[in-house]
C-alpha cells in the first residue's frame, strides 16, 4: 500500500539537504543511526547548523566578480577552495570502496582530505591508490602508546602532511540510536589500519553500543597537554589539535607548539550542549591572532556557511557527514557531485557579497543578527550611537 503522506524522495539532489535525505533512504538502520546522530538529545546538532542562520551578510556592490579566484594555499597545500574534507571512521559501511572513493573525490576537487585512525581503507592503500594526495591523519591515542606511536611513524613515512590529533574523546560521547542498536561494525569489514586491535569481539556487545565499549576499552582517557610534546617528539609533521572550543585551550596549544587549530565538537557527537562551532570560532581565532592556521568544521552544509566561517577568521573549513551521504548515494561520483555543489555555492556567495579573492572575505562581511548591527560599527571603530 502506498503511504499517502510519504515524502517525495529528490530525484536529482540539488543540495546536501537532499544528499542526506536520499543516503538516508539507502542506508541499514544501523549505519544511518550511526553517521547521523549526535550525542544525547542532539541539542548541539540542531545549533551547530542554527547557529549559521543567526549570522547574516553585509555585501559589498559594484565589485567586478566576473572572474573570482577561490583558491587558497594553506599550511603550504593549493586547494581549489578553502573547504577540506574531515576524517570520519568507518566509510565502507556506506560504500563497498569507502575511503577509497573519498580518495579520488577529493583528488578530482582538489582539496584534502582527513583520513580516520579507524578507516577501513588502511592508510598505506589510499595513498597508493590516489599517490601525493593532500592528506591529515586523524590520530586517537591508544592506551598503548607503542602501537600509537606505530600508526604515526606509518602516517609520516605515507606522506600524510599533518597529524589531526583528536582531543574532545576520553570517552565515546552517548549516542542513544548506537546503543538502541547495538552498533558493531559489520563483520565483513575491518578497522584497516591495525591488526593489533583488531579483535571483533572487541566491538561486540551484548547490549549498547559495541563502538563505545571500544573507545573505553582501548583509548587513552588520561591524554593530557604533555602527550602533545610527546607526539611532537616522535614526528616531523606538524600537530592539529582537533576539537579545541575555547580561547583558553587555544593559547594552551599555542605554548604546547601546535602547527594549527581545529575548532570542532565533533559534529555534536561528543558533548552535548557544548558551544556550535561557529559560535566558538571567533575567540579562538582572536587567542591565536595568525600564529597558526585555524580551522572549524561542525554544521557546515552551504556554500555561504563556508564564507561566514572564513569571515570569522577561519583558514579552512570542514565537512563530515555530508561525506558519507555522497558516498552512500553514489559512491565517488557522489561526492564529486556533492563537493563539486558546495563549490558552486561558494563561489555564488563570494560574488554576491562582491568578493574577488578569498582573502577580501573578512570580518566585516558578517554580522551576528540582522537586528544587532552596531556590533559591526564598533568592529569598524565607528561611533556607536548613545542611544537606540
Ligand atoms: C560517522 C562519523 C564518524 C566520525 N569519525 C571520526 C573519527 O574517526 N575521528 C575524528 O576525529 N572525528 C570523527 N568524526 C568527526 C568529524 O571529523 C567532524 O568533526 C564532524 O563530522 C564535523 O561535523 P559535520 O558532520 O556536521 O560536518 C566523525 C563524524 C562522523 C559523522
Ligand atoms: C571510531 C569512533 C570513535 C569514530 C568517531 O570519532 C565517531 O564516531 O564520532
Amino acid at each position: 500500500m502506498v503511504e499517502m503522506n510519504a515524502p517525495a524522495l529528490p530525484s536529482q539532489p540539488l543540495n546536501l539537504a537532499e544528499y542526506h535525505i536520499l543516503a538516508r533512504a539507502k542506508l541499514p538502520a544501523m549505519v544511518y543511526g550511526y553517521y547521523s546522530s549526535g550525542a544525547d538529545d542532539e541539542q548541539t546538532l540542531r545549533d551547530n547548523e542554527e547557529a549559521f542562520k543567526r549570522l547574516r551578510f553585509r555585501p559589498r556592490v559594484l565589485i567586478d566578480v566576473s572572474n573570482v579566484d577561490m583558491t587558497k594555499r594553506i599550511m603550504g597545500i593549493d586547494v581549489s577552495f578553502p573547504l577540506l574534507v574531515a576524517p570520519s571512521a568507518m566509510q565502507r559501511m556506506a560504500h563497498p570502496e569507502g575511503e577509497l572513493a573519498t580518495a579520488r573525490a577529493v583528488a578530482r576537487i582538489g582539496t584534502v582530505m582527513g583520513l580516520s585512525s579507524w578507516s577501513t581503507t588502511s592508510l598505506e592503500d589510499v595513498e597508493a591508490h590516489v599517490p601525493g594526495l593532500p592528506k591529515f591523519f586523524q590520530l586517537y591515542v591508544y592506551k598503548d602508546r607503542a602501537l600509537t606511536e606505530r600508526l604515526v611513524k606509518r602516517a609520516e613515512k605515507a606522506g600524510f602532511r599533518a597529524i589531526a590529533l583528536t582531543v574532545d574523546t576520553p570517552q565515546l560521547g552517548r549516542r542513544e540510536a548506537d546503543i538502541r542498536n547495538r552498533f558493531t561494525l559489520p563483520p565483513h569489514l575491518r578497522l584497516a589500519n591495525f591488526d593489533e586491535v583488531n579483535d571483533q569481539s572487541t566491538m561486540k556487545q551484548d547490549s549498547g553500543s559495541g563502538l563505545a565499549a571500544y573507545v573505553a576499552s582501548l583509548i587513552d582517557a588520561s591524554l593530557s597537554w604533555k602527550d602533545v610534546a610527546w607526539l611532537k617528539s616522535i614526528t616531523k609533521m606538524p600537530i592539529l589539535v582537533k576539537g579545541v572550543v575555547t580561547a583558553e585551550d587555544a593559547r594552551r596549544a599555542l605554548q604546547a607548539g601546535v602547527g594549527g587549530i581545529w575548532v570542532s565538537n565533533h559534529g555534536a557527537r561528543q558533548l552535548d550542549g557544548v558551544v556550535s562551532t561557529i559560535d566558538a570560532l571567533e575567540e579562538v581565532v582572536h587567542a591565536v591572532q595568525g600564529r597558526v592556521p585555524v580551522f572549524m568544521d561542525s554544521g557546515v552544509r552551504r556554500g555561504t556557511d563556508v564564507v561566514k566561517a572564513l569571515a570569522l577568521g577561519a583558514d579552512g573549513v570542514l565537512i563530515g557527514r555530508p561525506i558519507l551521504w555522497g558516498l552512500a548515494v553514489n559512491g565517488e561520483e557522489g561526492v564529486v557531485h556533492m563537493l563539486q555543489m558546495l563549490k558552486d555555492e561558494f563561489k555564488l556567495a563570494m560574488q554576491l557579497c562582491g568578493c574577488q579573492r578569498v582573502s577580501d572575505i573578512r570580518r566585516d562581511l558578517v554580522i551576528r543578527n540582522a537586528f544587532a548591527p552596531y556590533d559591526v560599527r564598533q568592529h569598524l571603530g565607528l561611533s556607536m550611537p548613545s542611544k537606540m
